[in-house]
């Protein structure tokens, strides 16, 4: 057997992966065609690439499918509950950083921290006779984060993409997303709350303890290691 080494199978985290681990001298290439999901790798014996969605790295680590995978912190921390003790954190890679926040509408002038959006979420359902909707593919964060914060009542609403869509499309009236450079909630005329920060990600490098490292893998893994010393 190899040492299994995945990695997202496109856009920005793929190519800065590719160029993080060629830092290292190790080279990874997509083979065949643009839309093969198949590659190798150079500079280390014993190791084959895995090319995966992000959002499917933190399952396969637990799983034990593969034993190293790039992936955002956000999407370990959301999908493996007690992450320690699935997977290992091998090294932060200076990429791919972007905040999970909670944002409210910029024209509700009364609210900008959590309190005040415990009071608005009461105001709110009141008012409609529902409670108010925070549009996230975050669950467990975000149900995890207001809870501790003491806010009650909200409902969550499933959003896999465009997420800041959802308030202009009334499907939400908050929402809870990734944010980097601003733009994609200023142009949707979001703010985000003070003290709404959830997590600050950025992508890391993991190690699976739940795959099994027979004498091959571990040579291949500690010449890995090595490398990124
Ligand atoms: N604008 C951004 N800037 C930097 N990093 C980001 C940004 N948006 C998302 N990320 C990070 O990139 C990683 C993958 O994000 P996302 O869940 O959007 O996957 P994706 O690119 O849509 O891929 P897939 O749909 O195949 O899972 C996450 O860890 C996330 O934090
Ligand atoms: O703060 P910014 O620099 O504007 O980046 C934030 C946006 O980037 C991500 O979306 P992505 O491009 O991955 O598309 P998605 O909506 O399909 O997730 C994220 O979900 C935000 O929408």
């Amino acid at each position: 057997m190899s040492l299994k080494l995945g990695v997202p199978s496109k856009g920005r985290l793929m190519e800065k992966s590719f160029a993080w681990f060629e830092k290292h001298g190790i080279t990874l290439t997509r083979t065949g065609s643009d839309r093969e999901y198949a590659g190798h790798v150079d500079g280390v014996d014993g190791v084959s690439l895995v090319l995966l969605s992000a959002g499917e790295i933190p399952r396969e680590l637990a799983a034990g499918r593969i034993h190293l995978g790039i992936t955002g912190t956000d999407l370990v921390h959301e999908k493996l509950p007690r992450w320690e003790q699935q997977v290992e954190e091998i090294a932060p890679l200076g990429f791919g950083q972007a905040d999970l926040i909670i944002a409210v509408p910029a024209c509700w002038v009364d609210v900008d921290t959590l309190d005040d959006l415990d009071a608005a979420s009461s105001a709110f359902r009141e008012r409609h006779g529902h409670r108010l909707r925070i549009a996230t593919k975050y669950h467990r964060l975000v149900r995890e984060f207001l809870t501790d914060a003491g806010v009650a009542d909200f409902a969550l609403v499933d959003s896999q993409g465009a997420t800041e869509g959802t308030v202009k499309n009334e499907t939400a009236e908050a929402i809870a997303d990734i944010t980097s450079t601003g733009e994609t909630l200023r142009a949707n005329h979001l703010k985000i709350l003070g003290d709404g920060v959830i997590l600050k990600s950025q992508a890391t490098l993991w190690r699976s303890r739940t795959a099994v490292y027979e004498p091959p893998e571990k040579q291949s893994l500690d010449a890995i290691l090595d490398r990124l010393e």
